[in-house]
């Protein structure tokens, strides 16, 4: 029997990255997210000016592997270790399937949060931590300084909340508006909306400057922006 408020409830903060969506993963992502590919090119170019022979280089939180098969490619000629993490079963199995050809990556079934990272040249994190709960999320910032080697650089894109509430009206309105023309409707922006209360937590540009600097990192650009999501460059 359907009680009433059953379907409201259906969608209600229980965003998961689990089941059908890693098949449907890259399509949904690149959708949603804009510039997403372009800020995964971008990636891969500045990966030149920290990659060499001997690095090391993580993804944390890798879904389906797309960032590695592309920063493999690029680096065909080099042995760079590319590490993947990833903390869902089918994102895992989909992201070691699509790397298969590469030897050189390896991605592993982990919780971002109970791992020690190895010493690093490199590490993205690609809209990932913004699903890290806030009361976790300085501890993780703190483990990624520690990691990389002195000269080594934090890839960090993050959607972000804006200063005030006149800006963060107009973000989300300019939001909106940008999911409407990639063919959402209104009620699948209100539901996906829904389902990730609790679960996104976007913080403020400030509010990522605030937890890179007290990881421990001084210097740090901006490489992207647009509309509510960004992209940060910091060097150990
Ligand atoms: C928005 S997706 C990342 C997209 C991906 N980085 C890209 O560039 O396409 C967030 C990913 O983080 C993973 N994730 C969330 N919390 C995690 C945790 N505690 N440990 C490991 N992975 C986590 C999710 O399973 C999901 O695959």
């Amino acid at each position: 029997m359907i009680h009433v408020g059953d379907q409201i409830n259906a969608d209600n903060a229980n965003w998961s990255f689990s089941g059908d969506l890693t098949k449907h993963f890259d399509q949904h992502i690149e959708k949603s997210i804009p510039f997403y590919n372009a800020s995964h090119e971008l990636g891969v170019s500045i990966s030149d000016f920290f990659l060499d022979d001997s690095s090391v280089c993580y993804d944390l939180g890798c879904s389906t592997g797309k960032l590695l098969t592309l920063l493999a490619q690029h680096h065909q000629a080099k042995r760079i270790q590319f590490i993947g993490i990833d903390v869902e079963t089918e994102m895992v199995q989909y992201a070691q399937k699509s790397c298969q050809n590469f030897s050189n990556v390896e991605i592993r079934e982990e919780n971002l949060l109970e791992i020690e990272l190895e010493k690093a040249d490199l590490i993205f994190a690609y809209y990932t931590m913004q699903f890290i709960k806030p009361k976790h999320r300085q501890l993780l910032f703190n483990r990624i300084y520690q990691s990389l080697n002195w000269g080594g650089g934090f890839l960090l894109f993050e959607k972000v909340r804006s200063p005030d509430a006149r800006f963060q009206d107009m973000m989300t309105t300019l939001y909106n508006d940008y999911k409407l023309n990639q063919g959402y409707s209104g009620d699948e922006i209100i539901a996906k909306s829904r389902s990730l209360k609790g679960v996104l937590e976007p913080f403020s540009t400030a509010g990522n400057l605030g937890l890179l600097e007290r990881a421990g990192f001084v210097d740090i650009t901006t490489i992207m922006k647009y509309i509510c999501f960004q992209g940060f460059l910091a060097i150990k």
